[in-house]
């Protein structure tokens, strides 16, 4: 039984278990998780699906292709460097990169300030806001989660990119503007010659996808006590162009290839990228956007950062080969779409909801 499996876990009795979150006040306004258990309680209570057991199916650690960016810019390499970040998008969706040109230095500084707001106390992340994050733009568990397998054991802040008037940059707002800058750069790199590849003009992403159209996701996993039945975050595809992510030494992060899942061993000098779904119905189904999925750890916490590469909510994605697999749609069209699966199904249904023949 769920509950009895967790008091196993957690060591406590019954009763410890309930009052998990009647604890003394100040501990409960000192706590920097958030109140996980006790809000989820009924889903503990309910019968394991067949879905919440499968993260303990057995996976495969792997490499993922990894790709020197430094190649580019030697003439005898730059053809053969961009080969294979089209032969990995198409192939496998998820990449790494290393030579990328974002320097250590501003991801520390990132990953710093990143730790630094979510040491808060729940209460204040979630009602106040701190170094210049706003609690409307923050996130924890899962909106309506129907069972375990639904529910993402992680806190998040969604960062927009509006520009900030220069006379109140807070230094917060400072590094995550430089830290967004660079990778806006990467990103419009490794896009350009992603869209190149399959012969579409080099002018439609950067004229689509502004600075201020995508944005930054800093995530956090607190060490979760139930093992294998809680994701850290539940399998999804990404709505973006491409994503590009820097994962810490923890490791959890797996992708679906071949019908299977595997994990991304975890580098600190290379950052992850991986194809969104906006790039797969642009390119008809030649780069893929795979599913992918982090586990919870039930000993140690895990931060990541993720830069999504957007276009405007009007941007209309269409694929000019023939036959186009999925019908025009915009941006807007399509996270509303998204949003509204979530909300109805607690799921994403995603581009399988633009194919051409269910229209
Ligand atoms: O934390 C990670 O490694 C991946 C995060 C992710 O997939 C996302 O934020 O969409
Ligand atoms: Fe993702």
């Amino acid at each position: 039984m769920a509950r009895e499996e967790l008091m196993q876990v957690l060591g406590k009795s019954s009763e410890e278990l309930l009052s998990q979150t009647v604890k003394d006040q100040s501990t409960v306004l000192m706590d920097p998780d958030p109140p996980f258990l006790k809000t989820y309680e009924a889903l503990f209570d309910s019968q394991p699906e067949p879905s919440d057991t499968n993260q303990a199916k057995e996976v495969e650690e792997c490499e993922l292709p990894l790709i020197d960016l430094g190649r580019l810019n030697r003439e005898s390499k730059a053809e053969q460097c961009k080969r294979d970040i089209m032969v990995a998008a198409s192939e496998w969706g998820f990449f790494q990169v290393v030579n990328h040109g974002v320097s250590s230095g501003l991801l520390d500084r990132l990953r710093e300030l990143q730790v630094n707001v979510f040491r808060a106390p729940f209460v204040k992340k979630a009602s106040e806001k701190l170094l210049d994050l706003s609690p409307e733009n923050y996130r924890w568990g899962s909106p309506r989660p129907t069972s375990l397998s639904q529910l993402s054991w992680s806190e998040a802040y969604h960062v927009p990119l509006t520009p900030a008037n220069g006379l109140t940059k807070t230094s917060t707002r400072h590094i995550m503007e430089e830290f967004s800058t660079a990778m806006s750069w990467l990103a419009h790199i490794l896009a350009g010659i992603l869209a190149e590849g399959v012969g579409h003009d080099g002018t439609y992403i950067p004229e689509n996808c502004r600075c201020n159209t995508s944005y930054l996701r800093l995530n956090r996993y607190p060490p979760c006590p139930v093992k294998n039945r809680v994701f850290g975050l539940v399998p999804h595809t990404d709505s973006s162009f491409l994503t590009i992510v820097r994962q810490d030494q923890v490791g959890g992060l797996q992708l679906m290839k071949d019908g299977r899942w595997i994990t991304v061993k975890p580098s600190l000098d290379a950052l992850i990228v991986n194809i969104g779904d906006l790039f797969q119905a642009w390119s008809n189904g030649v780069y893929k956007s795979v599913e992918h999925r982090v586990l919870s750890n039930p000993h140690q916490e895990r931060f990541s950062v993720a830069y999504f590469l957007c276009p405007s909510h009007d941007t209309v994605i269409q694929s000019h080969a023939e036959p186009a697999i999925y019908r025009n749609f915009s941006f807007g069209e399509y996270r509303q779409r998204v949003q509204e699966d979530v909300k109805e199904t607690g799921r994403k249904i995603g581009l399988a909801r633009f194919l051409v023949q269910s229209t």
